[in-house]
Parts: C-alpha cells; sequence; structure tokens
C-alpha cells in the first residue's frame, strides 16, 4: 500500500503519492535501463513514476483494476506519453501479455490511501457510505451482500480467517440478529457492541479486523494473489525480478510460498524487506509493509 491522499476526484492529478519502500524495491529489481517492466498495481503511479524518472529508457505497462485509480495514474503520469507508458485495466490475476517478456515486475498489494479516503466506496469505517468495498465497479458482488445474505457460519469463517479476529462468531451471530445493514458506520457500530468495553477504545478501532476481512473477500484478493502468482513468472525474461509488497500476513505468506515453490524463480530475499525507521515515521502506514523479491532462472 502507498500513502496517496486523495484531494478531489475530478482532479486525479492532484492525488499525492508516497509509494512505500520505494528505495528498496528499485535498487534490488537491478534494472535494466532498456528495460520494459509491469506494474501490477499501478494506483496513482508512485512507483512507476520513479522508475520512469530514474530510468529515461524504460518502458513499463500499468494494471489496475480499478478504472479511477487509472485516471489518476494517466494523468499523474502523463508526461511520459504512450511510447513508454501503457495501461490495461482489470485484475492481475486475469492479465496475459501479448508478444512480450518483462525485464521486471511489481505489485503492491491492497487498496490505496486514495481508495480508503474516497468516502463513496465504503473501505472505510471513517466514513458513513454504503456498503460497497469493490476495487472495480464493475464486478456485482459488494460488501453488503456479504453482510447481509450470507450466514452466519460463513461469515465467521471470513471473518477468522481474512480478518484474524477472535471474536468471529460474536460479531457473525450480532450482525446476523441485527441485519440488514445499509452503511459502514452501522456496521462498525454494531461490531463495535460486540467488543468488551476495556478493548471498545483500544489502538485499533474494534472494526478494523472484520473490515479488512470483507474487503479481502469482496475483491476476492487472496485467490487473485495466487493465480497471479501462478502466472508472472512466466512473464519475466530469464534474470528479470519480481518484487512484491504485501501488508498483511495472510498475503505475505502467499508471496513466500509461491516465490519459494516457483519452479521457474530462484528468492532473493530469505527474510523479507521492512523499511527503515525513517521511512515508518514519515509514514505511518508503511509499517506492515514487507517486500520479497525473485528472478528468473535460466530453466
Ligand atoms: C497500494 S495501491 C498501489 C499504489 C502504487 N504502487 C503507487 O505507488 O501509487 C494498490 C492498487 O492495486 C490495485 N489492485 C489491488 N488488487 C488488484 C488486482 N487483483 N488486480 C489489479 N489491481 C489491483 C488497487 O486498485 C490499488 O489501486
Amino acid at each position: 500500500m502507498s500513502t496517496i491522499t486523495n484531494t478531489s476526484e475530478k482532479n486525479a492529478s492532484a492525488f499525492v503519492h508516497i509509494p512505500v519502500l520505494s528505495r528498496e524495491l528499485i535498487a534490488r529489481l537491478k534494472i535494466n535501463p532498456g528495460g520494459h517492466y509491469l506494474d501490477a498495481t499501478i494506483g496513482g503511479g508512485g512507483h512507476s513514476r520513479l522508475i520512469l524518472e530514474t530510468f529515461p529508457d524504460v518502458k513499463v505497462t500499468g494494471i489496475d483494476r480499478d478504472e479511477r485509480a487509472i485516471a489518476a495514474a494517466k494523468a499523474n503520469l502523463a508526461e511520459y506519453g504512450a511510447e513508454r507508458l501503457t495501461f490495461w485495466q482489470g485484475n492481475f490475476a486475469d492479465y496475459q501479455p501479448e508478444n512480450v517478456r518483462y525485464d521486471g515486475i511489481i505489485a503492491d498489494l491492497g487498496v490505496s490511501s486514495a481508495q480508503l479516503d474516497i468516502p463513496d466506496r465504503g473501505f472505510s469505517f471513517r466514513h458513513q457510505a454504503p456498503l460497497d468495498m469493490r476495487m472495480d465497479r464493475t464486478q456485482s458482488l459488494t460488501a453488503a451482500d456479504i453482510i447481509n445474505d450470507w450466514d452466519e457460519e460463513k461469515l465467521a469463517k471470513i471473518f477468522y480467517e481474512y480478518g484474524e479476529e477472535r471474536l468471529s462468531r460474536r460479531i457473525a451471530k450480532q450482525i446476523v440478529r441485527q441485519r440488514p445493514f445499509q452503511t459502514t458506520t452501522e456496521l462498525a457500530e454494531a461490531i463495535a457492541r460486540c467488543v468488551p468495553p476495556k478493548y471498545r477504545y483500544g489502538r485499533i478501532h474494534p472494526a478494523t479486523r472484520v473490515f479488512q476481512a470483507l474487503r479481502i473477500a469482496v475483491n476476492q484478493e487472496l485467490e487473485s494473489l495466487e493465480r497471479f502468482l501462478d502466472k508472472a513468472p512466466y512473464w519475466l525474461k530469464i534474470g528479470g525480478r519480481i518484487g512484491i509488497i504485501s501488508f498483511h500476513s495472510l498475503e505475505d505468506r502467499i508471496v513466500k510460498h509461491r516465490l519459494r515453490d516457483s519452479p521457474l524463480l530462484e528468492v532473493l530475499t530469505k527474510k523479507p524487506i521492512t523499511p527503515q525507521p525513517d521511512e515508518e515515521a514519515q509514514n505511518p502506514r508503511s509499517r506492515s509493509a514487507k517486500l520479497r523479491l525473485a528472478q528468473r532462472k535460466e530453466t
């Protein structure tokens, strides 16, 4: 995730980006100065900008499943022109490159701060909004469908597995008793009531884990990541590198295992790379970031 401050949705070029772990990512990708790179999660274009700016002959293809992110990246990176920068809108798990092998592939997983800050998206319990949470708004499943239609057991399962929420059963029971829910804030209040008062005002809001679980379920984030990592090594040139930044243990586990188990890859990071204290201080959202890299072998 990177910090992207959305000042106005109409003015995409006003997004401000602080890409996470960018020094480490760019250094460890060992960029080929004439190469072609795939940014599988272009977002507002923070990481891609650094690559395009630092290496004037490099080309980038940017993917995002969110049409607003693609619009923001197009506006923010317009100066690099279509010769150097192309886009593909969709789920990176469904991507299939045509007649190209990349010198490197990057992905910076999850949602951007811009998405969290767009009130109508419903990603955050801090804004009152419909329970939506779709990154790709052409998809039909929304968070409201899950909360209002799924049975108690299935809800408890995703809260536990995707949110690592210890009170998953109690919260699921309360939701089923109280539904239907229309908005993020109604749901967050119901969740907070399930939590013993002494935890209600802790460091993180009591709805944080359930909201993470819902977002992962709505966007099928873990399945998409698995499908992407199964295919991506085949899109690399020999010697090309792949770097993935993840933000929670479920994603990191998938990245670690998929990179390690791919017959085409040699892992370059035994332990994940994490942000330096100066980055953490400047950008608190970078704190949970982990970067893993691997290189395409000669096979
Ligand atoms: C953390 S942001 C990336 C920010 C970007 N690196 C930057 O510096 O501006 C993650 C982006 O990935 C997109 N995304 C997440 N999962 C995706 C998927 N399965 N396929 C395509 N895009 C995805 C989100 O819509 C979001 O815009």
